[in-house]
């Protein structure tokens, strides 16, 4: 078990995001999760993720209990065994899209040359090469999400949460961008977590997880 939640809470003031959430994710699998707007399935990602801590329940990454671990270390096992791609604002503006790519391999102390040549090479496979010169902040919507994915993979991660990855990206560069994260998951033998209201997405999944009204609703195996 490479993630595991139990009783996962988690209320923005007066909003209940999550309802004793349960979900379980075994190393290598591809798991979509579901769910009208609203339901909780970034709240969910974030907490799975370590981003959130949750108000109660237990989640359980790569062996660490989430809930006991400081910010900083929490921080750090993300950048050394996660990957992340959020929805909005995850890339530093004022940095090219090369150096954002770059940034986690640098800030866990990798040869600086080294960190460049593999930031390039993402970006390449990500399809956004001609524009590792291009500040974040001057990025498109989704070119942006492209650099984000590329930045999530850099590392060589365990795991990969993705909220809504394709979505400010047509639907061909949606397909492209899907099948990048499902091969660099299936070479590295990682596991990798979908948040998603696109069904087509959610078809290349081994299980769908839909969330309801902060719960769990259905889960289906698909293959
Ligand atoms: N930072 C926040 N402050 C207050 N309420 C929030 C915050 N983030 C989320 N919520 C609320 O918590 C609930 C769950 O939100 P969440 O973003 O997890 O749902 P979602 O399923 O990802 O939605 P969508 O598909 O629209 O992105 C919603 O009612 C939302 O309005």
């Amino acid at each position: 078990m490479i993630l595991r939640l139990r009783g996962v809470e988690h209320a923005y003031r007066r909003t209940v995001a999550l309802r004793g959430v349960s979900l379980a994710v075994e190393p290598e699998e591809v798991v979509a999760v579901t769910g009208p707007s609203g339901c909780g399935k970034s709240t969910l990602l974030h907490v799975a993720a370590g981003i959130l801590r949750p108000q109660a329940g237990a989640v359980t990454l790569l062996d660490q209990d989430l809930v006991t671990l400081d910010d900083a270390e929490r921080a750090r096992l993300r950048r050394r065994n996660v990957g992340v791609v959020l929805q909005f604002g995850q890339l530093v503006p004022d940095l090219s899209a090369l150096e954002n790519v770059a940034l986690p391999l640098l800030l866990e102390r990798h040869d600086r040359g080294a960190a460049l040549t593999a930031a390039r090479e993402w970006l390449e496979r990500a399809g956004v090469g001609d524009e590792r010169d291009t500040l974040a902040a001057e990025l498109s919507g989704g070119q942006a999400q492209r650099v984000a994915v590329a930045r999530a993979l850099v590392t060589g991660p365990s795991i990969v949460f993705a909220d809504e990855p394709t979505g400010s990206l047509d639907s061909t560069g949606g397909e492209a961008l899907l099948a990048l994260l499902l091969a660099a998951a299936r070479e590295r033998g990682a596991a990798l977590v979908i948040v998603t209201h696109d069904n087509v997405v959610a078809a290349h999944a081994d299980r769908e997880v839909r969330l309801r009204d902060g719960h769990v609703e259905a889960e289906a195996v698909l293959r």
